[in-house]
């Protein structure tokens, strides 16, 4: 389990974290989202202990990460997939991490494997492009077998085929109940992967909860209804308690009902109906619309 407690960071005069609280569990994969420059990246610093909080906690199992000896054991992370020495091959540098972690150097074969890094396991780092790096950096993570794993943005740089079987990692990872916490700035490659959200915008937190409930309460969906006889209609819908927008001559834009329950009070009613369509709302636009007060540098923006 990863805790945050009023977990704070300033850098002069910016703070970057913002008394954040939240928790993420075992057995789910939690989306870590928010707008550019939104403090996610130094959260994680901060969980992992390579930056030190200006107040608060963050914890892994109730430790301190950056006191724990063999820390790669409790927890594994891709951060930076940049920071890597480019003149050492994949292999001495998961080697190099295994022995000072005090892992059975064996683990470095299976990781390679897993990642599918096997073939070029022998070639200089610095000749990979940012898609193998991925990989690497995510080989290190698993490394230590940790019960926590922790990714920033881990499909940059991916091809279609890596992004696919990244997001089956994941899954996979959560399903062996282990607690998968992966930060993006993009709620469509969360909705993908994500059982959780943990959302923040500059520095504080925003939402955290289920997908789910994040989906039902900030983008409802709606049904597009189009009949001959709106007129008659529009008022059936308000007594039932939904809102109904008109969009054009003949169709409305409901929210508040189902389209199954549209459908059986326009029957009920003797009422045509010519469609009926249930539209998602974008959970983009939900997610940016609750970030957007909190987006550091605006497109545009003349500062
Ligand atoms: N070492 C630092 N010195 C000064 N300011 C910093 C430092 N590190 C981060 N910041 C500032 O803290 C804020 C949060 O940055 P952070 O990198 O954590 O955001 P992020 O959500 O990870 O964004 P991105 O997706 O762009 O990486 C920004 O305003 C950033 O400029």
């Amino acid at each position: 389990m990863i805790e945050v407690h009023e977990l704070t960071k300033r850098y002069g005069r910016t703070t970057a974290v913002d008394r954040l609280s939240f928790t993420v569990r075992p057995g789910r994969v939690t989306g870590f989202l928010g707008p550019n420059g939104a403090g996610k990246s130094t959260t994680l610093r901060m969980l992992l202990g390579l930056d030190r909080p200006t107040g608060g906690r963050a914890t892994v199992d109730g430790h301190d990460v950056g006191r724990l000896p063999r820390a790669l054991r409790h927890v594994g992370a891709l951060l930076d997939a940049g920071d890597v020495h480019g003149g050492r091959t994949a292999r001495a540098h998961l080697t190099a991490l295994a022995q000072s972690n005090a892992l059975a150097p064996a683990r470095v074969r299976e990781v390679l494997a897993e990642v599918g890094l096997e073939a070029v396991a022998d070639r200089r780092v610095g000749g990979f492009s940012l898609g193998m790096r991925q990989r690497l950096g995510i080989a290190g993570a698993l490394l230590g077998d940790p019960p926590v794993l922790v990714f920033d943005e881990p499909v940059n740089g991916l091809d279609p085929e890596g992004v696919h079987w990244v997001r089956g990692l994941f899954r996979r990872l959560a399903a062996e109940g282990r607690t998968v916490f992966v930060s993006s700035h993009l709620m469509s490659e969360m909705q993908q992967t994500a059982d959780d959200l943990v959302v923040i915008g500059r520095g504080r937190l925003v939402a955290a909860e289920s997908l789910e409930s994040f989906a039902a309460r900030s983008a409802p969906s709606a049904v597009l209804v189009e009949a001959p006889d709106v007129e008659t209609l529009a008022p059936l819908l308000a007594a039932s308690g939904a809102t109904a927008a008109p969009q054009g001559e003949r169709r409305l834009l409901v929210t508040g009902l189902p389209a199954a329950r549209i459908g059986e009070l326009a029957a009920g009613h003797g009422l045509v109906l010519h469609q009926l369509a249930t539209r998602e709302a974008s959970l983009e636009d939900a997610f940016m619309e609750l970030t957007a007060d909190r987006v550091e540098y605006l497109a545009g923006d003349p500062r």
